[in-house]
């Protein structure tokens, strides 16, 4: 038997996943999920709680295997060859378990004791801007310094795949921008990067393709642009002086929603919905001030999905 302990077929995804059910006793937390990391990829997983990415990331760190599927990471089965696996990848839990007595030093230090080839703790700590709390027992530390240290120890073996887990909860909004530079850095040094993340902003700054995870399944996979295609313009304006609701018109067949004072309509095509109001406007002779059309943002397609999910139950 060979093992490919090398850096991979050329050409060959960091990771893919295939048909992964994952259950907890009767309860399927991952219900048939299928995607692909490319290597040097930025990939992000977004859900919604509970969704199922913690999980799915388990299974691709060989914590747990798949109930059925199969998954490949760096070309080989994390659970069965995790310890190849890991020598490889860098892993950023949730929640890291640290010795609250030891210092910054001390714990990057002991973590270095255990990988060959570890970079140095300065240069560590300067990467993760905790230098000046280098002395400081971790029992002191802001939930974000934490975090901060987390991804210390994830990239201390210059890791080909990096798992972040929820990387900048927590942290305030300076130290999310000092993280997302951190894992750029890493990205263009050509480390490939699968991580969660509730923040649909990180998303949208970091990743080169998302996916939404709802319930288990994956809702969308692609770059943001294509996840947001098909998901239509908003056109916003606030509800003019003297007129009802009900006087509102059907655009493109779509109606609209009122909130605090505030008409939105969601079509699929900007320039006729665009006529189309002006038009009314002028019948009725009202102004349209503040009319705005944008494109949905991760946020709108997730707001869908939170509306169908309450719809479905
Ligand atoms: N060890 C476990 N035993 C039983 N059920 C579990 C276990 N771990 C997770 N679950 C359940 O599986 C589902 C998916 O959980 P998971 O942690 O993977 O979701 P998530 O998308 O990471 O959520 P969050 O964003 O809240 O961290 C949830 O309903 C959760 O309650």
């Amino acid at each position: 038997m060979t093992l490919n302990t090398g850096p991979g077929i050329p050409g060959e995804p960091a990771v893919e996943v295939r048909d992964l059910r994952r259950s907890y006793g009767d309860y399927e937390a991952v219900r048939g999920i299928s995607f692909t990391v490319a290597r040097g990829e930025l990939f992000a997983l977004l859900g919604t709680n509970g969704a199922g990415k913690t999980t799915t990331l388990e299974v691709l760190e060989g914590y747990s295997p798949p109930s059925s599927g199969t998954v490949r990471v760096l070309g080989l089965d994390p659970y069965t060859q995790g310890a190849l696996v890991r020598r490889r990848t860098g892993v950023m839990l949730q929640e890291g378990g640290f010795f609250k007595e030891l210092t910054v030093r001390e714990t990057i230090d002991s973590w270095r004791s255990f990988i060959s080839g570890a970079q140095p703790t300065a240069e560590v700590l300067d990467r993760v801007a905790l230098t000046e709390r280098a002395g400081t027992r971790v029992a002191q530390l802001s939930g974000g310094e934490r975090r901060r240290l987390d991804l210390a120890l994830a990239v201390l073996n210059t890791p080909e795949l990096l798992f972040l887990d929820e990387p900048t909860t927590g942290m305030d909004p300076e130290a999310r921008r000092a993280t997302w530079r951190l894992v750029s850095e890493l990205k263009a040094a050509g480390t490939t990067v699968l991580l969660t993340t509730h923040y649909l902003e990180e998303a949208q700054q970091l990743a080169d393709r998302v996916a939404i995870m709802d319930r288990g399944q994956l809702a969308a996979v692609g770059t943001v642009e294509e996840v947001l295609s098909g998901h239509g313009t908003r056109i916003t304006f606030p509800l003019p002086a003297g007129v009802a609701v009900s006087q509102l018109p059907f655009v493109l067949g779509e109606s609209p929603t009122v909130t605090d004072g505030t008409v939105l309509y969601t079509v699929a095509r900007t320039a006729p919905a665009l006529a189309a109001l002006h038009g009314w406007a002028a019948e009725l002779a009202v102004e349209l001030d503040g009319i705005e059309a944008r494109n949905a943002s991760l946020e709108d397609v997730f707001l869908e999905l939170a509306h169908e999910k309450a719809e479905t139950r």
